[in-house]
């Protein structure tokens, strides 16, 4: 069932006449409206998802679910409603490209009663998913999969899962861990989850699992590092109003960075549940200067772009946009701690080596990151590889560098469909 790959979009990234001047209001977090739509899905009432994203990978999340037999009303832009109801199988999922998909519904279609089969996008197949299905064997689900461990993935469903105790090394993906939590609470005993292995990445995601499902009712520990426990016991239906995505405005605050302009995200919380602590020191080593206000988040490019050395493991899907600013920086940059996304949408480390090379920069490639050298670059093809965030990064360079000419950018429509519309917008805003 894995889907065909949609036809390509090639594009010339737009060139920044100056310094881009503007204000953005963008959708909602990707990860948050995933997360929204799974403990909407599992609870005990109707919920409402105020300001989710629209894009292939929560639309594919919501159909899923839909599938499993929840209704799910995506036909207002701004306010998305869910009706939970039993857990059907058999059923038929299509998770894109989607990690959260693939790593979040297996557990609920766990508790519906019969087999719910998955599979995904050609690279999808690719992405590492035998924790999740280890842990659900060892639960007491019965799972067939392909020989390598992934997709496609057929999870035979009975209606109960008796829960108890698992344990995953999750240093291949966060996502094993919120996986896992998020279906927990509906399980007989509950879940008490321990990690084993190297440091388990993007932790900020795993502490926004454990913010939602205490928002939903649930009785969560995490006080003993790389163990959490779930209570049992019922999720409600709530009001869930989703932040900004803060990853989909990183391209638009590197456009102020890289022309010595000042961009606003408009809509920003007072308080977030994503890493802009994180964000915000990072950038502000690359040489901005990062506000908060009523009015949103603003970076402002100071005409300075440092070169920095930084660990990325906790924001590590900003990692393509943040190697986009290390090659138009003034010196050379080494980011690391990100080995695990060689298993993203594609293995970004080799991707990035690769196309920040064909634009000019001297790049050393290691096993959890890269050195990035800037040199005078040049237009060139850039490979996307079906990447949003590699069509990010090809963009940014372009705003400063003519002629970066993307092989596709509707791989975007992951995450954020209008991108190439907004961002011609904001080139024009310079
Ligand atoms: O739980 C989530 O919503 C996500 C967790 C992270 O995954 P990894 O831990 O695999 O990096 C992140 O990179 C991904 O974009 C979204
Ligand atoms: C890693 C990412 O996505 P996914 O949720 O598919 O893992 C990403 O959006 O950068």
């Amino acid at each position: 069932m894995a889907t065909m790959a949609a036809e390509l979009r090639p594009w010339l990234a737009p060139s920044a006449a100056g310094p881009v001047t503007t204000t953005v209001r963008l959708p909602g977090s990707k990860s948050m409206t995933a997360r929204a739509l799974v403990l909407a899905a599992l609870a005990d009432g109707p919920s409402v998802i105020e300001a989710p994203l629209r894009a292939r990978d929560t639309t594919l999340m919501a159909a899923g679910l839909g599938a499993l037999g929840v209704t799910v009303d995506t036909s207002a832009d701004d306010r998305w409603v869910v009706e939970p109801g039993p857990l059907r199988g058999p059923a038929t999922v299509d998770v894109g490209l989607a990690g959260t998909i693939m790593r979040f519904l297996p557990l609920a279609a766990a508790l519906a009663d019969g087999p719910v089969e998955f599979d995904g996008d050609p690279h999808a197949r690719n992405r590492p998913l035998r924790p999740i299905i280890d842990a659900l064997r060892s639960l007491g689900v019965a799972v067939e999969s392909s020989p390598t461990g992934g997709l496609p993935l057929t999870v035979h469903g009975t209606s109960l899962v008796e829960g108890g105790e698992a344990v995953v090394d999750a240093s291949g993906s966060s996502q094993f861990v919120s996986g896992l939590l998020l279906s927990a609470a509906r399980f007989g005993k509950g879940l008490t989850l321990r990690h084993e292995g190297p440091p388990v990445p993007s932790t900020p995601h795993l502490r926004m699992t454990t913010h939602m499902l205490r928002a939903a009712g649930a009785v969560v520990d995490e006080s003993v590092p790389d163990v959490w426990v779930v209570e049992p016991g019922p999720l409600h239906g709530r009001t869930w109003t989703i932040e900004p995505d803060l990853s989909g405005a990183l391209p638009f605050f590197a456009a102020a960075m890289v022309t010595g302009g000042t961009v606003t995200l408009a809509g920003w919380p007072a308080e977030s549940w994503q890493p802009v602590e994180q964000l915000s020191e990072l950038l502000t080593a690359f040489g901005a200067e990062v506000t908060r206000s009523a009015g949103g988040l603003t970076v402002r490019g100071t005409g300075t772009l440092r070169g920095v050395t930084a660990d990325l493991s906790d924001v590590s899907e900003m990692t393509p946009v943040l190697a986009a600013l290390a090659v138009l920086a003034d010196g050379p940059s080494e980011l690391r701690g990100v080995a695990h996304i060689r298993g993203h949408e594609t293995d970004r480390i080799a991707a990035l080596a690769t196309e920040l090379t064909k634009v000019g920069a001297a790049i050393t490639e290691f096993p959890d990151g890269l050195r990035i050298e800037p040199r005078p670059l040049h237009g060139a093809s850039f490979e996307t590889y079906a990447d949003h965030r590699m069509a990010h990064a090809a963009a940014v360079i372009g705003l400063t560098v003519p002629g970066v000419q993307l092989t596709d950018v509707g791989c975007t429509s992951k995450t954020l469909p209008e991108f190439p519309e907004l961002w011609a917008e904001l080139a024009a805003r310079s």
